[in-house]
């Protein structure tokens, strides 16, 4: 369903980095499928491969070898702008007269008409209908005139929106994480080298220790043999926007994102379920995948007597259930992939678990499915507050008018998924898990007030929009 993209980079010693920027992709395929890209630089010359696919298709043993040198970034893709083609698959290169650029984006700009308006007026080719390109322009015009430091800095003053990007300068690669650090970006250490990720879960495939998140608003520039890393706070940040709904449903539940392992914030979560809305069932059991911490939370808050059972087996082969285009082709899938455990469920009261309701597809299924399977109540509940408004962040998530709880009540959405009783989380349990206030999340699509200023939508905050046409790095 709401993907979003994964972005890497990596510097190491003297070894080539294709293969380790392979594995780190493959850790982070959960987060795009629709294509997958490395870019690497030698010292001399810039390689590339993108294709449209997943990481195991797009590359194999002839591709990674022939993308040279021990620099480089990778991308996995799931589109929130532009085309779903060749065009728009990541990393975008651009050459320039000082250099060449690739460049890898996790997240959405909201001003990107405006830019790429003004860039085309100066000249500027575009060969995608997408932001990311947009980006990569901003900051190859930029390099003409300053250093990399000031022309990041100059394009973070420009760009409005969310992004977590990797990007390589000729041999050095470097990772920012947009004002409001929106989406997620982390270093790692490798035996001979760093790395930028997604999700530490990339950096523990290959080994290596996370170091930290990098900061909301910092430019982190690896050193090109491996030896370290230069941080440059470049804009200050007094209130983050950073996405609950990575740790609800997006990331895996064994990375850490802003210090917190998803894991252990979905079990709170799930007990925090216990707390607002527990009923007491012969068993409770997750939707697989993403709802089994939620129900093993909740199962250990509840009394005894209250039994968790993994009563829905997933067929591991087919995908997330939301990119497919009508509502006859998501409900077929959602047979094909979740089957009820006949035993586990006959003659019993259940709770399911799931971690969020978008159209509704899943649940109204799933109730279906087990009272087939001889349920005698089928009660829901929903690790995530309803989700009532649009994603315009860098996640795909339906328009407004498919969202099941757009317009309404909990009773109506019980009423259509035939459900015993359905309760979703507070919004106040979410800010509790992560230890933090609402303030400081971006839950546009739980509130329909967004931390950016997005036209014809509800802010949450005061925002300022950065000037496209006059801005300097030393505003
Ligand atoms: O209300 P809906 O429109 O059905 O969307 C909600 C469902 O979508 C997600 O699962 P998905 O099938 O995308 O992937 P998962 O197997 O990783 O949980 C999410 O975990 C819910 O189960
Ligand atoms: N999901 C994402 O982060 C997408 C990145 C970028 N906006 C694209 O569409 O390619
Ligand atoms: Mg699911």
């Amino acid at each position: 369903m709401h993907e979003k993209c994964g972005v890497v980079g990596i510097s190491t010693a003297d070894r080539d980095v294709a293969r380790p920027l392979y594995y780190s992709l493959y850790a982070l395929q959960h987060r795009g499928q629709e294509s997958a890209g490395i870019v690497t630089h030698d010292g001399f010359q810039q390689y590339e491969h993108v294709e449209m696919g997943l990481v195991g298709d797009a590359f194999d043993e002839g591709d990674l070898d022939s993308l040279n040198g021990s620099n480089g970034i990778g991308h996995v893709r799931y589109p929130t702008s532009g085309s779903v083609n060749n065009c728009c698959a990541q990393p975008f290169s651009v050459s320039f007269k000082s250099g060449s650029l690739g460049l890898a984006h996790n997240g959405n700009l909201i001003n990107t008409d405006e830019i790429r308006e003004e860039l085309a007026a100066l000249g500027h080719a575009f060969t995608s209908d997408g932001d990311t390109e947009v980006i990569a322009h901003d900051l190859a015009r930029n390099l003409l005139e300053e250093d990399l430091v000031r022309a990041v800095k100059r394009t973070m003053s420009r760009i409005h929106g969310s992004y977590s990007l990797t990007i390589t300068h000729d041999e050095t690669v470097l990772g920012v994480r947009d004002p409001q650090g929106n989406r997620p970006l982390c270093i790692g250490e490798l035996d001979d080298g760093y790395v930028l990720a997604s999700e530490s879960a990339a950096i523990d495939t290959l080994d290596g220790e996370l170091v930290r998140d990098v900061r909301p608003g910092e430019l982190v520039v690896l050193h090109d043999d491996g030896s370290g890393f230069d941080t440059y706070q470049l804009v200050e940040t007094e209130q983050t926007a950073h996405c609950f709904f990575e740790h609800v449903y997006f990331a895996r539940p064994d990375s850490v994102i802003d210090d917190e392992l998803v894991y252990e914030v979905r079990r709170d979560l799930g007990g925090a379920l216990w707390e607002e809305s527990g009923i007491e069932t012969d068993v409770v059991m997750p939707v697989p995948d993403s709802g089994r911490a939620f129900a093993s939370g909740y199962a250990d808050a509840a009394p005894e007597g209250v039994d968790f059972a993994e009563g829905l087996m997933k067929n591991r082969y087919v995908g997330r259930t939301f990119i497919m285009p009508t509502q006859d082709e998501r409900e077929r899938a959602v047979r094909l992939k979740l089957n009820p455990i006949k035993s586990t469920v006959e003659g019993k009261t259940v709770t399911v678990i799931d971690d969020s309701i978008v159209r509704g597809t899943t649940s109204s299924q799933l109730v279906e499915l087990l009272y087939e399977a001889g349920a005698e109540e089928v009660h829901v509940r929903i690790g995530a507050p309803p989700i009532v408004a649009p994603c315009y962040m860098g996640i795909d998530m339906a328009s407004r008018e498919e969202l099941i709880a757009a317009d309404k009540s909990v009773d109506e959405i019980r009423e259509e998924i035939k459900a015993d009783s359905l309760s979703y989380l507070s919004i106040g349990a979410i800010a509790d898990a992560l230890g933090t206030s609402d303030s400081n999340l971006c839950l546009g699509c739980v509130t329909g007030e967004y931390p950016y200023d997005i036209e014809g939508e509800q802010t949450d905050r005061e925002v300022e929009r950065p000037a496209v046409g006059h801005s300097s790095a030393d505003d």
